[in-house]
């Protein structure tokens, strides 16, 4: 039996481009919200991934695994791994369609061990769409861009309106976003996004 699931993406998915103002090749991507256990700078034990733009629009990703992330002696935690993908994946949607979508499936096949210490280099990739449907995958590897695969993910998000933050979380979300985007880059509304799709 496959460990994956079959017909990636699947068959309603359409090609997607990125958006017209999505941030070009080589852009470093600032982190969303500075309370992010995945991004944000202000978690201490969080994952601080980093973010950028390539050069094919994928989104490449680095994390790198601390003592606070294990599972096993001296071996990441999976769960957090696949919260590593989740941000990767989360970031290559929200930035390159420059549309807030939230995580509605997410697999991950664990290839190799990844220690702690070790650097995970994550590539992130839209692989189609239909409606507010996303389809994205990821591979990681090891130590360097090149390096050997360690995981693989594929994820659907869902792309939904500022108002699930402000009704599900925080009713002051919209401003958090806000003051985590001031220092780095412009809130999300005025970035041309559609807020409300
Ligand atoms: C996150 C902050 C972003 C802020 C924005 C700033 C931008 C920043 C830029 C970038 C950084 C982002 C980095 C973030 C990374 C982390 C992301 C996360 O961890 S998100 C938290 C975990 N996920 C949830 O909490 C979702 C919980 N689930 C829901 O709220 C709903 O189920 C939701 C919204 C996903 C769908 O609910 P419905 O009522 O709106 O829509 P329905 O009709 O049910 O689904 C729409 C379509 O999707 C399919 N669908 C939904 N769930 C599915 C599933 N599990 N498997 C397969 N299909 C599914 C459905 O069958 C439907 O398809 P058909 O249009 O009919 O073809």
């Amino acid at each position: 039996m496959s460990s994956r699931t079959e017909n990636w993406p699947p068959a309603d998915a359409e090609p997607v481009s990125p958006h017209a103002d999505a941030p070009a090749p080589g852009t470093q991507l600032a982190e969303h919200y500075a309370e992010c256990f995945g991004c944000g700078h202000e978690v201490e034990s969080g994952l601080h991934l980093k973010s950028a733009v390539a050069n094919d629009m994928s989104v490449v990703s680095t994390f790198t695994v601390q003592k606070d992330h294990q599972g096993a002696p001296g071996l990441a935690h999976g769960g957090l791994l696949a919260c590593a993908f989740d941000e990767a994946l989360g970031s290559a949607v929200g930035n390159l369609l420059r549309r807030p979508a939230v995580t509605a499936r997410l697999e991950t096949d664990f290839v190799a061990p990844v220690p702690v210490g070790s650097t995970l280099h994550i590539a992130a990739k839209l692989d189609g769409g239909s409606g507010r449907k996303t389809y994205v995958s990821a591979e990681g590897r090891l130590d360097a861009a090149d390096g050997p695969v360690a995981l693989r993910a594929r994820a659907l998000f869902v792309t939904v309106g500022f108002e699930h933050f402000t009704t599900h979380g925080d009713p002051d979300a919209l401003d958090k976003f806000r003051e985590s985007e001031a220092t780095e880059t412009t809130a999300a509304e005025d970035r041309g996004w559609d807020v409300n799709p």
